[in-house]
């Protein structure tokens, strides 16, 4: 659906040359909803610019469903912009419009004729959930309604593809939550192609399927999110991915450990199907030991769920040694030993 080759921006400021975007290469597919996560200055807003040319590249190639972008000229891009719609961190809406106004305005400059502007702006604000607010004005919205204008009016021309720059960080958890799911609908009833940019794991959690990390430009790693989320590799990527399974409890908990002598202190990584294991029960009925959980989660994906469970296994070093055998080899759920206890 979307190739981008070598794609690299290079700004002057100050007669000093800044590499937002290094030869930044990425395929993505149709109809998947893609994250490019990477802290501030990684350079993830001017990569999502480049893809419709909101920012000129310094060089590389960014291809849309066989049409290359980069070497359109303003006319042909203009039409080609259609088929790209754009969701916004800060909405970008024109205040003195009314919400309908608002939603309408691309099919104004797209020359779509009245009767049919009427219906589909319709469409879009059932599609988004306003109706009863046509009228308002964007001052008049909450957050996350100001979104969902935003997002309405992104779709007004049909895309194909939707780029979002950070479209809930301006957003409250809860309200970050329903514009999220907003999305996931979306990309299901529409097939829409979706690539996000964030700094928060939880979003691409919740609604990617696959992620790409950017740090320094570059994308530094990728792949399919649990994959990423199970064997992060980089040092930017373990740090995101803890954003999402760590919390303080759990720092606390490694303080703890001391305390529980005895047996020997396991952690349990559950993955998509694994996470439906009664392993637990199994494991406490099969052998002579007993399993004393200290702490775990277990978060969802779109690729499935995902957990780590922290536990601690009580008998003799035998039967212990055989339960831990048994799940290393007879169950998909991976078993690290964190510490012999005294
Ligand atoms: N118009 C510009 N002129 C000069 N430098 C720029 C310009 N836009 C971005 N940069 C620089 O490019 C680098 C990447 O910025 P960019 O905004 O793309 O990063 P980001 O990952 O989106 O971060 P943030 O989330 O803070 O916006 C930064 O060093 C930034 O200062």
């Amino acid at each position: 659906m979307i190739s981008i080759d070598g794609l690299t921006k290079i700004f002057r400021l100050n007669k000093k040359d800044i590499t937002a975007v290094d030869h930044l290469s990425l395929s993505i597919e149709d109809g998947e909803i893609f994250g490019v996560i990477g802290y501030s200055g990684a350079g993830k807003s001017t990569f999502i610019r480049l893809l419709n040319r909101l920012e000129e590249p310094t060089s590389g190639k960014v291809t849309i469903q066989g049409k290359e972008i980069t070497s359109m000229k303003k006319s042909e891009l203009r039409v080609a912009r259609q088929d790209i719609g754009m969701v916004f961190q800060h909405f970008n809406l024109l205040w003195s419009r009314t919400v309908s106004e608002n939603i309408a305005f691309p099919l104004e400059i797209a020359g779509v004729p009245a009767e049919e502007r009427v219906r589909r702006v319709k469409e879009l604000i059932d599609l988004v959930g306003l109706t009863g607010r046509e009228n308002s004005y964007p001052s008049q919205l909450s957050g996350g309604q100001k979104q969902r204008v935003g997002i309405a009016r992104a779709l007004a021309n049909k895309p194909k593809v939707l780029l979002c720059d950070e479209a809930t960080s301006a957003l409250d958890p809860e309200t970050t939550n329903s514009i999220l799911e907003l999305l996931v609908n979306i990309n299901k009833k529409l097939g829409l192609t979706i690539i996000l940019i964030t700094h928060e794991m939880h979003v691409i959690r919740k609604i990617c399927n696959r992620v790409a990390v950017m740090e320094d430009g570059k994308i530094v790693e990728q792949g399919d999110v649990l994959n990423v989320f199970l064997r992060p590799e980089q040092d930017v990527t373990k740090k995101f991915v803890k954003q999402v399974m760590s919390s303080s409890d759990e720092e606390e908990l490694e303080n703890f450990l001391v305390h529980y002598t005895g047996g020997k202190l396991v952690e349990l990584t559950f993955v998509g199907e694994s996470t439906n294991q009664a392993l637990i029960s199994t494991i406490s009925k099969k052998f002579e030991i007993e399993v004393n959980i200290l702490q775990g989660k277990i978060t969802q994906t779109q690729r499935g769920a995902y957990g780590k469970l922290t536990v601690q296994l009580q008998g003799e070093d035998a039967e212990i040694a055989r339960a831990i055998s048994f799940i290393e080899n007879e169950t998909s759920v991976q078993l690290e030993v964190i510490q012999h206890a005294n």
